[in-house]
């Protein structure tokens, strides 16, 4: 099924992982094991490393400390909709879905804008960008979903459909991983709140 997790054997793995930017120790000892339909949502103050730990979990930053482990494919979801902005969304959706698979309409759909398909990109408002990268991660078909503040310029209908999202994508054997300010509706999502170098230990909900 399309915007599901495709492999039964999805993992990601972090052990004793330690990040390090620009000069200065973000966080380290981060240790935490997701299978098939896990979630974690990592949260923190601003500059603590939210961010860093998905690029981390992408293969897009190296680790200072630790070993990453990975099966499964990967779509990191950011502020970077990465999406042509000149075109108009349906196509613009099409290139990647022409790369990944899937089918842009129904991606489209599952994010409410199949009535946005004719609508260029740079046309499209925040909230509405924010669910075109919700719809790329959808199409995208992979396995491990790294969501960077997914939530942000959301609205309350918008919101509830991405924890809708979220859910499927977990009921379908994926993974989640989600860095958020917003308290996001992921039931029983283990929690890894960065704040300190000594309080890196994940929870459970
Ligand atoms: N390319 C880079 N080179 C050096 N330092 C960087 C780079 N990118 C980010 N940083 C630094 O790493 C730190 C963590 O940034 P990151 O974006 O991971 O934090 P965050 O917790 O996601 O923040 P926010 O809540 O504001 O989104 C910040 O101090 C930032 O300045």
């Amino acid at each position: 099924m399309q915007g599901s997790g495709q492999s039964t054997q999805a993992n990601l793995v972090f052990d004793g992982v330690a990040c390090r930017r620009g000069g200065r120790t973000l966080f380290a000892d981060v240790s935490f094991v997701l299978g098939p339909g896990d979630a974690l949502i990592v949260s923190g103050p601003n500059g603590v490393g939210k961010s860093s730990l998905l690029r981390l979990a992408a293969g897009l930053l190296e680790t200072t400390e630790g070993r990453i482990e990975r099966s499964g494919a990967i779509a990191l979801a950011d502020e970077h909709p990465a999406l042509d902005l000149t075109l108009p969304l349906g196509r613009a959706l099409g290139f990647w879905v022409g790369l990944d698979g899937g089918d842009a309409g129904v991606a489209l759909s599952a994010v409410g804008m199949a009535h946005l398909g004719e609508v260029p990109v740079r046309m499209l408002s925040t909230g509405q960008r924010r669910r075109a990268t919700l719809a790329r991660t959808f199409a995208s078909g992979a396995d491990i979903w790294l969501l960077d503040e997914p939530g942000n310029g959301l609205d309350v209908a918008s919101v509830t459909m991405l924890e809708r999202l979220i859910a499927g994508h977990r009921g379908c054997g994926g993974i989640v991983v989600v860095a958020s300010h917003q308290g996001l509706n992921v039931p029983g999502a283990k929690l890894l709140h960065l704040g300190s170098l000594v309080s890196n230990e994940v929870t459970n909900a």
